[in-house]
């Protein structure tokens, strides 16, 4: 479980007002809002990167303030929206660098890693790119390749920040089936979405921000109304149901 308590963080021109929020385990969560309204602001402070100013962060119960760099990547993974390409780098390094939170401090693996990094490979669908450079790889087999790192760390926490940009559409839904059964097996899985129909077929529940705060949490169907699309995205819409599940799908009320 991830608890927020009148988190304050942000920067000197952008701070998130206090926001509180529970991510249950076994749950998972669609972050959405306006490009700039705080979604990875509240990701770094969550994942340490950024330090709250006040207010308190809990991950599985315990303050991260008190947890050594190391001990909270043994709880929280994440999936950041700009990932660096180290050269040189291969995709099994890659993934084999998630495992790093649980290994002695010479970084001595295992045979438990191994089978791990093994399984988020291909898990991934990496196994034919597994020995391939970082560098040398699409943006999509990219992207998949630091998925692939975070299921290897293996966490009770998972953040992933637009995790199906670059992707073509069939790994789209296989990310999104990939984030709801890690939710499933009793994770707090967290993912920032700009894909409103998807965020509200795949999410059990949907926060929504504006301008660096929260204004709504719920489910789908209770969240995705009219109203507040057009509030905070500034865009007149009608919210039709998805053909095939029912669940709400924003219409912008344009037509070409
Ligand atoms: N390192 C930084 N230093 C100063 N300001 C920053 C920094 N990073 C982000 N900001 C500002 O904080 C605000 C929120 O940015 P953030 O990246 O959290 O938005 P977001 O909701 O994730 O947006 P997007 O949907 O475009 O990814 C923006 O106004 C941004 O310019």
């Amino acid at each position: 479980m991830i608890e927020l308590e009148n988190l304050v963080a942000g920067y000197r021109s952008f701070r998130l007002h206090p926001a509180s929020l529970r991510f249950d385990a076994g749950k998972l969560t669609a972050l959405i809002g306006p490009n700039g309204c705080g979604k990875s602001t509240l990701f770094k402070a969550v994942s340490g990167q950024l330090r709250a100013e006040s207010g308190r962060i809990r991950v599985g119960g315990e303050d991260i303030a008190r947890l050594s760099p190391r001990a909270l990547a043994r709880r929280l993974a994440l999936l950041a929206q700009d990932n660096e390409v180290p050269p040189g780098v291969t995709v099994a390094d890659l993934v084999g660098y998630g495992r790093a939170p649980h290994q002695n401090l010479l970084g001595i693996g295992d045979a438990a890693d191994r089978v791990l990094v093994d399984r988020s490979i291909t898990r991934m669908g990496l196994e034919d790119l597994a020995g391939r450079k970082l560098a040398a790889l699409s943006g999509g087999q990219r992207q998949r390749a630091f998925i692939a790192m975070v299921l290897a760390q293996d966490t009770p926490a998972m953040l992933f920040d637009e995790p199906t940009s670059w992707l073509d559409i069939r790994h789209q839904v296989e990310v999104l089936r990939l984030m709801r059964s890690l939710a499933r097996e009793g994770r707090s899985c967290i993912t920032v979405l700009h894909d409103i129909p998807q965020a509200a077929r795949y999410a059990d529940e949907i926060v929504v921000m504006n301008a660096g705060r929260v204004v709504a949490h719920g489910t789908p169907q209770q969240v995705l109304t009219g109203e507040l699309i057009e509030r905070v995205y500034g865009l007149p819409v009608e919210i039709h149901p998805d053909p095939l599940t029912g669940t709400p799908v924003p219409v912008p009320l344009e037509t070409v």
